[in-house]
């Protein structure tokens, strides 16, 4: 094979302070480091460095068309709160926890979505449970709007219904208080609005004859409790044991001596008819995410997966498996490596599995998820009481905070975006607490050697997988100021940012598509540019075009990476 050799060559340039480094840089002569796999590389003087004029932000549809090449060549895409974070912060500081917006009645007009993505929110998730097609649609064309016109980079996740067992609309009221010892009915025959007082519908056929008298009735994940009481052909007289908030469509699981009734549910399958349609819905609409609930096992996602990629040969969208039914528990290893990314849906997971054992479930799918080098989601009841208070309470700080702590890509929104009062102040907290644990952890160098298992399923995987673990312990060794990433397909990148290093990952990327997809990874800065295969050129261009928008100085120090030159160096911003 190609030869491997490693050059040290020393450019000059040192001009920076080196009060934010650990040790002293020896940057004094700074370094490069070259793991070449052909014996061709030399070092070629780096080109002209006229900067060309200002450029505009330019992105395009789904990374097809939309941008004229000469534009195209010249500009780089990021977006203005990005910018404004790079310039007033520096590298350091910026946010590497990522964030998802539920988008629902409260958020769905453009101004709203807008506020979101200006207050860091990095993917938007439409769930199927709610809503129409012509609904949906519209949210997602408002998200692409704003990315085309402001830079943004706001994925869109769309979220399956799944078949588990819910309760039907209720008769137009958006929720409904039970009290403690009320019997409430429970129905598997159409009814319409007005419905009979406290009577629910059940979408499920066999809801009345599956449950028995005795069984334990738990609605939203166990937000509120019923005991059976009584079968009466269609319907379930229930007696309200834990009284709560009834709301439209909420998930309904029953317990039977102390243990989930599952055998129904096995049954039912994990993609409905009605997801089908949906999915279809989402690749016509360019979604950037599927996100598949009640996942048991790892073939619906294989499936699903081939079905995407004979649907849409030009662009791909990722799966997303979440992590809420009691089955997908003993298959986690097979169902995460199947995957394109995992989701801790802990408001269903807590209704199938014991409360107490969610947080060592969410603890055990990040740590799998970091291993296997996919991105995860700690999802559901984060910040549940700003649904109705602008201020959340310790605990959940607390919890968001433990979230951030296990180095987690991202945290979602549900209620408190969709249908809550005050979606930018819960986005706030979210934002504020992850950028503060963040730094806290840095500062304390609190680093958990994770053991990073092999990923790489080839040779040349290999290299890549060698060269990011390096560049990531280099970086922190050093205090660089960031690593820049140039990635055609995201692969470095990711594995860039399964070592979570100390400082942030400029992904440079020629897809607009892949820029938005690469937005839910943890410390990713996704920028679109197109770049060639001569590292010196993409980093010269990359460096005018970054400085002549104040986002880089001279003097940074920066280690660079590419995944057509399996390189390492460590540079100095000329
Ligand atoms: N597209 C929508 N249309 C109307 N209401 C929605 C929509 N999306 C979410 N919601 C509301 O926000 C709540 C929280 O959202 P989410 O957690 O995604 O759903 P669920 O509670 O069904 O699991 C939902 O219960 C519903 O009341
Ligand atoms: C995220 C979840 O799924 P959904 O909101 O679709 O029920 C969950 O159950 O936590
Ligand atoms: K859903
Ligand atoms: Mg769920």
């Amino acid at each position: 094979m190609a030869s491997q050799s490693l050059h040290f060559l020393t450019p000059v340039n040192p001009s920076r302070s080196l009060s934010s480094s650990p040790f002293l840089r020896p940057s004094l002569l700074p370094v490069r480091l070259r793991l070449f796999r052909s014996s061709a590389a030399a070092h070629t003087p780096p080109p002209d460095l006229n900067p060309s004029p200002v450029p505009v932000i330019l992105s395009s549809t789904n990374g097809i068309g939309g941008v004229s090449i000469a534009a195209a060549a010249s500009a780089i895409d990021v977006d203005a709160v990005t910018e404004a974070e790079l310039k007033e912060n520096g590298f350091r500081s910026t946010r590497r926890t990522k964030l998802v917006c539920t988008i629902g009645p409260s958020t769905c007009e453009a101004e709203q979505i807008e506020a979101l993505a200006v207050g860091g929110m990095n993917v938007a998730r439409v769930n199927m449970c709610h809503g129409t097609h012509d609904w949906h649609r519209r949210v997602i064309r408002q998200v692409r709007r704003l990315n085309e016109e402001k830079g943004f980079a706001v994925a869109v996740m769309m979220d399956t219904e799944g078949s588990e067992i819910h309760m039907g609309d209720l008769g137009g009221f958006a929720s409904a208080k039970t009290e403690d010892g009320e019997v409430w009915t429970f129905s598997v025959r159409a009814l319409k609005a007005p419905l009979p007082e406290r009577t629910i519908n059940v979408n499920y056929d066999g809801f009345a004859e599956d449950v028995r008298v005795g069984d334990e009735l738990l609605v939203d994940g166990g937000m509120v409790r019923f005991e059976v009481i009584e079968k009466l052909g269609p319907d379930v007289r229930c007696r309200c044991t834990d009284p709560g908030l009834l709301l439209p469509r909420a998930n309904i699981t029953f317990w039977r001596d102390g243990s989930l009734v599952r055998e129904r549910n096995a049954m039912l399958p994990t993609i409905s008819s009605k997801d089908w349609l949906d999915i279809d819905f989402g690749i016509a609409e360019g979604v950037d995410f599927i996100a598949v609930s009640f996942v048991k096992s790892a073939e619906v996602i294989n499936h699903l997966k081939s079905y995407i990629a004979a649907r849409c040969r030009d662009r791909e969208i990722s799966v997303v498996a979440k992590i809420e039914s009691i089955d997908s528990l003993k298959n986690l290893e097979e169902i995460v490596l199947a995957s394109d990314g995992a989701m801790v849906a802990r408001g269903d997971l807590g209704a199938q599995i014991p409360l107490e054992q969610v947080p060592s479930v969410q603890h055990t799918v990040v740590k799998i998820c970091r291993q296997l080098n996919r991105p995860v989601i700690v999802a559901s009841q984060l910040l549940e009481s700003m649904i109705e208070y602008p201020t959340p309470t310790r605990a959940e700080v607390a919890d968001v905070s433990e979230a951030v702590r296990q180095r987690a890509d991202a945290l979602m929104l549900s209620g408190e975006s969709a249908m809550g009062q005050f979606p930018d102040k819960a986005l706030t907290v979210l934002r504020s607490v992850s950028l503060r644990i963040e730094r806290w952890w840095r500062e304390e160098k609190r680093y958990e050697a994770m053991e990073l298992p092999d990923v790489a399923s080839s040779f040349s995987d290999k290299i890549s997988e060698e060269i990011c673990n390096s560049a990531a312990k280099m970086a922190n060794n050093l205090g660089v100021d960031a690593v820049f990433v140039y990635t055609k397909t995201g692969q470095m990148a990711s594995l860039l940012s399964r070592c979570r290093p100390d400082c942030p990952i400029f992904a440079f990327t020629t897809s607009t598509s892949l820029r938005r997809r690469l937005n839910l990874q943890w410390g990713l800065i996704p920028f679109r540019l197109s770049f060639s295969d001569d590292m010196e050129t993409n980093l010269n261009k990359t460096f005018s075009l970054l400085k002549q928008r104040g986002m880089i100085q001279s003097g940074d120090l920066v280690i660079a990476l590419s995944d057509m030159l399996q390189s390492i160096q460590v540079i100095n911003v000329p």
